[in-house]
């Protein structure tokens, strides 16, 4: 688990604190999307957990050992970390570069293999393709997903992403957003994601840290802030639509009732979410559609009522 205690982090000549007596606890296992306007403190408060910032006060604890009493090389090899511009070293080939921390903690050389082509296929790439390639011969959306298997390679607790999906088009964002999550839940780990994009953190963050000059504004479960704001500030930040946001939080298998006699025609999988679903209704002017599980049979049927009605659950 990752614990920041009162930590404030002034750098010299600022005219203020990047961050100032900040408290966060995030537990082991959970995913903390950090959002806040530009500026705010989000970058530092997380290159302090892996020791690439001191703060200037307050202690920053990893697995319960404080951060300044570890050796930072040996910390990192423990922390994950992804970047918007991957940082893979554009000499080495796909292969070296996800073997870069397994190789320095000394792995024998069939392990590494056998880890890189685990990873490789983990993130959907396939190992006899992209193996001897260089990062150039990537797009950009296969650069980040190498980046984010380089990160997971000596399996650490701890995943720190920092806008991992910023220079990603939009299409390929939504994928990948998908795709890591799904591993990162089923690998377990804990993750920070630093983002400017809120629909990214509430998809992303079992809890939303909004930060705002340096301090943290909330801390809470997406759901919780969409429902109830708290203050002006956030409820700017979260949209007008915010409503429609919370949506997006519901499967359709949660709400949906038994399926009708007579199908509507028109389906959705019971494992989209609202959003989806209404959206799905607009667009085809229906006022329900047929649920269907993975192999496509029907389970269920979904009204456009049942989803309104959420709204005021
Ligand atoms: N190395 C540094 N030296 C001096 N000031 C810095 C340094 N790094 C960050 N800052 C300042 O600290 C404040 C917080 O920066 P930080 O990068 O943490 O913000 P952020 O919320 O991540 O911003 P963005 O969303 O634009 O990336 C800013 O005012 C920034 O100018």
């Amino acid at each position: 688990m990752i614990r920041l205690e009162h930590v404030t982090k002034i750098f010299s000549g600022a005219p203020r604190p990047a961050v100032n007596q900040l408290d966060l606890d995030i537990e082991a296992g959970m995913s903390v999307a950090m959002i806040g306007p530009s500026g705010c403190g989000k970058t530092t408060t997380m290159r302090m957990v892996n020791c690439l910032e001191t703060p200037t006060s307050g202690r920053v604890l990893v697995n319960g050992r404080n951060v300044a009493e570890t050796d930072p090389r040996q910390l990192r090899r423990t922390i994950g970390y992804v970047i918007q511009q991957v940082g893979l070293f554009p000499h080495m080939t796909i292969a070296r570069n996800i073997a870069t921390v397994p190789r320095l903690l000394g792995w024998d050389k069939a392990r590494i293999d056998r880890r890189i082509d685990e990873l490789l296929e983990l993130v959907s790439l396939d190992p006899a393709i992209m193996r001897d390639r260089l990062p150039h011969q990537l797009s950009g959306g296969q650069r980040q997903r190498v980046g984010f298997a380089r990160a997971l390679a000596a399996d650490p607790d701890i995943m720190l992403m920092d806008e991992p999906f910023g220079a990603i088009d939009p299409i390929t964002r939504i994928k990948l957003q998908d795709e890591f999550r799904q591993i990162l839940k089923k690998v377990s780990k804990t993750v920070v994601i630093v983002t400017h994009d809120i629909d990214e953190a509430i998809k992303m963050g079992d809890r939303i840290a909004i930060m705002k000059d340096g301090e943290l504004l909330r801390y809470d479960a997406p759901d919780a802030i969409l429902a109830d704001p708290g203050s002006d500030f956030v409820r700017d930040f979260l949209g007008p639509d915010r409503a429609i946001k919370r949506l997006s939080l519901i499967n359709v298998a949660r709400i949906m009732t038994p399926p009708r006699a007579m199908p509507h025609g028109a389906s959705i999988s019971s494992e989209a979410n609202l959003h989806l679903a209404l959206s799905s209704m607009i667009e085809r002017n229906l006022t329900g559609l047929d649920v269907t599980a993975p192999d496509g049979a029907i389970i269920g049927h979904l009204h456009r009522d049942a989803i309104l009605d959420c709204q005021t659950a």
